[in-house]
């Protein structure tokens, strides 16, 4: 497991990372969310040791992280790090061989990933000429040529259509089964519930949470959905019911007990009729709303 440990960071006078902990496990997609300016970039440049950090540590399996290790990781920066007026194969067999590959073990590596995400037949395109989402994928096949024991990726989802984010979801999945520590960042909320398992989130350089998804879903009070007949206004009024939400004849409630979630369900059944009281499994873009209120 990755681990950032009481990690913080200035730029001049100003704080921009205050005391990051959190830890990107093993077989698992870890989500990094948070709004502009956070920290999240800051963060992972930090991780690859690209940035010094004011305070704290990075350390894999315990082991604090020295410069000798990092080679091993595999990055995708935000602004991108490949030339598009260039052929592919010829960036990825150069960045390869900065990996200490040999060319020919670069060309085959690179041919392989190629081939894996589609685009063998493209190679010898320049970058410029793919689509973005294909771009994209090269990108992150520049990332994975020397097989990384860590995958670190800013906003590798950015710009993608539905079926680049499929094809890209599949490549980090691949990579995370494989038990490599895996951390993205994302703006896109929607992908956190197909995609992530372990969630950090930071607000103003400070981590909110750190949590695996089913920690975070299970750490809300269960909640209700139901859908009646008429107006359920009158949920407000009912003792041991919290009321997260009416609209019309909807309602997102919290019940105090389990004796209170069945005495209103008679009591709306009553009422009329009840089309919908189902337990509420939230969704991970909501408590990410929740949690940075
Ligand atoms: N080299 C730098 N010099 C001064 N300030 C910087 C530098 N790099 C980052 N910052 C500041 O640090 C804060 C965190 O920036 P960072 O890029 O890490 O945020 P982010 O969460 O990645 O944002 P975004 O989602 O917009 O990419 C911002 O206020 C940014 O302006």
């Amino acid at each position: 497991m990755l681990e950032v440990h009481n990690v913080s960071r200035s730029f001049a006078e100003r704080l921009v990372l205050d005391d990051v902990n959190f830890t990107v496990p093993r077989g698992a997609l870890t989500g990094f969310v948070g709004a502009n300016g956070a920290g999240k970039t800051t963060t992972m440049r930090i991780i690859m040791g690209l940035l010094q950090a004011s305070s704290g540590a990075v350390s894999l399996d315990g082991k604090p992280l020295e410069s000798g290790t990092r080679p091993h990781f595999g990055y995708m920066p935000e602004e991108r790090g490949l030339y598009p007026k260039q052929p592919i194969i010829d960036q990825l067999v150069y960045l390869g061989q900065l990996h200490s590959l040999s060319r020919s073990d670069a060309r085959r590596r690179a041919m392989e990933l190629l081939a894996r995400f589609g685009l063998d037949d493209r190679a010898k395109s320049k970058l410029e000429s793919l689509s973005l989402g294909n771009q994209q994928r090269v990108q992150v096949a520049a990332a994975l040529l020397h097989e990384p024991a860590v995958l670190i990726l800013d906003e590798p989802f950015s710009g993608l259509d539905p079926l680049a984010v499929d094809a890209m979801s599949s490549i980090l999945r691949d990579y995370a089964s494989r038990g490599v520590p895996v951390l993205f960042s994302s703006h896109q909320l929607d992908l956190l519930d197909v995609l992530v398992d372990h969630l950090v989130i930071i607000q103003d350089g400070r981590i909110l949470a750190n949590a695996s998804a089913e920690t975070l879903r299970s750490s809300q009070a269960t909640r209700h959905k139901l859908s009646l007949g008429a107006d359920a206004g009158w949920l407000r009024e009912e003792p041991g019911v919290e009321v997260i939400d009416i609209s019309g004849s909807r309602a997102l409630v919290n019940f105090q007990t389990e004796s209170d979630s069945q005495r209103v369900l008679r009591e709306a059944l009553s009422l009329g009729t009840v089309t919908e009281f189902a337990i509420h499994r939230p969704a991970l873009a909501d408590i990410y709303r929740e949690i940075i209120k």
